[in-house]
C-alpha cells in the first residue's frame, strides 16, 4: 500500500520534448526550498531538460494563481510556452481566519486556471495545521511521509502528454 497516497505513475511519461514553469511563493523558504527541489528532481527524473524548467517567485501563496497567469502569458509572448506549471506555496495555520481564506480561494482559481490558460496548472500549495505537518510533506522529517513536491513534478509530465 503506498505510503501518503502517493501520487504513483501509470507509466512511465517521457518529459523530454516539455518545458514546464515552477513558480513558488516566498513564505516558508526551508519548505518550499525542498518541495521545489523535490519537483525538479522528479522532473530530471522524467526526462525534462534542465533548461526547459523555469523558475520564478511570488510574495506568498495568495499570488499563485495571478502570478501563474502572468507567468504563463510571459513565457508564451516570448515564444517559450510552457507545457504545464507547477505553483508551489505553503500555507500553516496561524491564530486569524487568513489561513481559511488563503486555501480557499488560491485553491479554486487554481483549479480554474487549468481551463483558462489551457495547460494543466498542478495543485502544489500544502494546507498545513501544524509546521511539522508541512516539514513532513517536504521530505524534511526523516521516515515520514515523502517529498510532495516529486508528485506534482510527476503530475504535471503525465498531464502535458498523456492526452496529446
Ligand atoms: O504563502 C503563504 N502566504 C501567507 N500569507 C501571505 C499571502 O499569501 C500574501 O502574500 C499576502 O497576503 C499579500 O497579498 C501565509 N500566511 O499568512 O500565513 C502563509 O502561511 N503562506
Amino acid at each position: 500500500m503506498a505510503i501518503g497516497g502517493l501520487g504513483q505513475l501509470d507509466q512511465e511519461y517521457d518529459g523530454s520534448n516539455l518545458r514546464i514553469g515552477i513558480l513558488h511563493a516566498r513564505w516558508n523558504k526551508e519548505i518550499i526550498d525542498a518541495l521545489v527541489e523535490g519537483a525538479i528532481k522528479k522532473l530530471l527524473s522524467l526526462n525534462v531538460k534542465r533548461e526547459n524548467i523555469i523558475i520564478e517567485t511570488v510574495p506568498g501563496s495568495f499570488e499563485l494563481p495571478y502570478g501563474s497567469k502572468l507567468f504563463v502569458e510571459k513565457q508564451k509572448r516570448l515564444g517559450k510556452p510552457l507545457d504545464a506549471v507547477i505553483p508551489i506555496g505553503v500555507l500553516i495555520k496561524g491564530s486569524t481566519m487568513h489561513f481559511e481564506y488563503i486555501c480557499d480561494s488560491t485553491t479554486h482559481q487554481l483549479m480554474k486556471l487549468n481551463f483558462e490558460l489551457g495547460i494543466p496548472v498542478i495543485f502544489g500549495v500544502l494546507t498545513c495545521l501544524t509546521l511539522e505537518q508541512a516539514e513532513a510533506r517536504a521530505g524534511l522529517i526523516e521516515g515520514k511521509m515523502h517529498n510532495h513536491g516529486e508528485d506534482w513534478g510527476a503530475a504535471a509530465v503525465e498531464m502535458a502528454t498523456k492526452f496529446n
